[in-house]
């Protein structure tokens, strides 16, 4: 996956995407989100999984997620999408919906528009074609403050994309120094929970060169989901994540992919308290992200969803193109 974000681009995006600077419309109207009774508290310490297996949580998901949702549950919509680069024609025609409470796996052949698609639904990239909605209202152009429609929306890079020059406790703190109008030491304090509910302790000071790989990723989640508590109008609600385990070893690939369940709102974090993010889309092309992470998988090949199922549905599926792609096989109908 291509990571086009520098850190200028990241900073204006991020905080334009990460937190809306508010909870309201246009008219000043207050937007109640939305809060069905489908964010129950789920088990925590997940074992590895050895199959594709549905997750513990999933057997609510299947039961909340049917066809005969009210549509009122779809948080985010992608309606015949088309994006081209010159003459690269990527997206030809996606659609697919995240609906609340959802964990989405959006996997697929690289260079089939993944990355591309996550950041036309973060408001980083507009669709040549096509409509994305956001809670039923449609989003024009790129995103900006009085475009937004009551849902944060974060974006986790792939590169984690921390500013090299400040320390973790800025990194993580950055929006709400700069932009709410908490005291220091109140965000001193909120910092040091985020980062000890991602499961890091004593890392504040430290410069992000000082850190793993895999600590960086862990910061970037912290910098992700943390809000300014003294505004309820603006908690997390979904978060988007750009292949969140690549580069890391299978164990470091664990710990994030437990990470990502804890801070859902079904899952619980490393602190014992529900995670606050209602749904979330995670971009990957590893097996273990597939099946630990995410609960229904939407596949995207030559710039159109070819198949949508649940993660346990991957490896007994008879479509030729995920046979292929789940297995490796060098032939079928996916060419290199
Ligand atoms: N800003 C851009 N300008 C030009 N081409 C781009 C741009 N962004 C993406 N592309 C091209 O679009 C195609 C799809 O890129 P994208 O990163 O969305 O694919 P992907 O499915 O996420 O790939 P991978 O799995 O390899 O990460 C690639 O050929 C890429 O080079």
């Amino acid at each position: 996956m291509n990571s086009v974000v520098g850190s200028s681009v990241f900073a204006l995006n991020w905080r334009n995407v990460s937190y809306p600077s508010s909870g309201y419309s246009k008219s000043g109207k207050k937007i109640v989100n939305l809060r069905p009774a489908c964010c129950s508290t789920a088990p925590q310490n997940l074992k590895p999984a050895d199959e594709f297996s549905p997750s513990k949580f999933q057997g609510s998901s299947l039961n909340l997620f049917t066809e005969e949702s009210a549509e009122t549950d779809v948080l985010i919509e992608c309606k015949d999408v088309y994006k081209s680069f010159g003459e690269k024609h990527i997206l030809r025609g996606v659609n697919f919906k995240l609906k609340h409470g959802e964990a989405v796996g959006i996997i697929g052949p690289s260079g089939t528009g993944k990355s591309t698609i996550l950041k036309i639904i973060a408001g980083l990239l507009t669709p040549d074609k096509g409509e994305v909605y956001i809670r039923g209202r449609r989003r024009h152009g790129l995103i900006s403050d009085d475009d937004m429609s009551g849902l944060r929306i974060g974006l986790v890079f792939q590169s984690a994309a921390l500013f090299d020059s400040l320390t973790v406790r800025e990194n993580v703190g950055f929006l709400l120094y700069e932009h709410s109008r908490m005291p220091k030491d109140k965000i001193k304090e909120l910092v040091a929970e985020t980062l000890a509910a991602v499961g890091l302790k004593e890392v504040e000071d430290r410069m992000p060169s000082e850190l793993s790989g895999g600590m960086k990723k862990r910061v970037a989640l912290a910098r992700s989901i943390i809000y300014d508590t003294t505004n309820d109008t603006i908690e997390p609600e979904v978060l988007l994540y750009d292949e969140p385990t690549a580069g890391l070893d299978p164990i470091a690939s664990t710990v994030v992919e437990d990470l990502i369940r804890s801070v859902h709102c079904k899952g619980e974090d490393a602190l014992g308290k529900p995670g606050k993010i209602a749904s979330y889309v995670v971009v990957t092309h590893q097996h273990s992200t597939i099946r630990r992470a995410v609960d229904r998988l939407v596949f995207l090949h030559d710039g159109k969803v070819v198949w949508e199922g649940m993660t346990h549905e991957f490896t007994s599926s008879t479509n030729p193109i995920v046979q292929q792609f789940a297995s490796g096989n060098l032939d079928g109908p996916i060419r290199y």
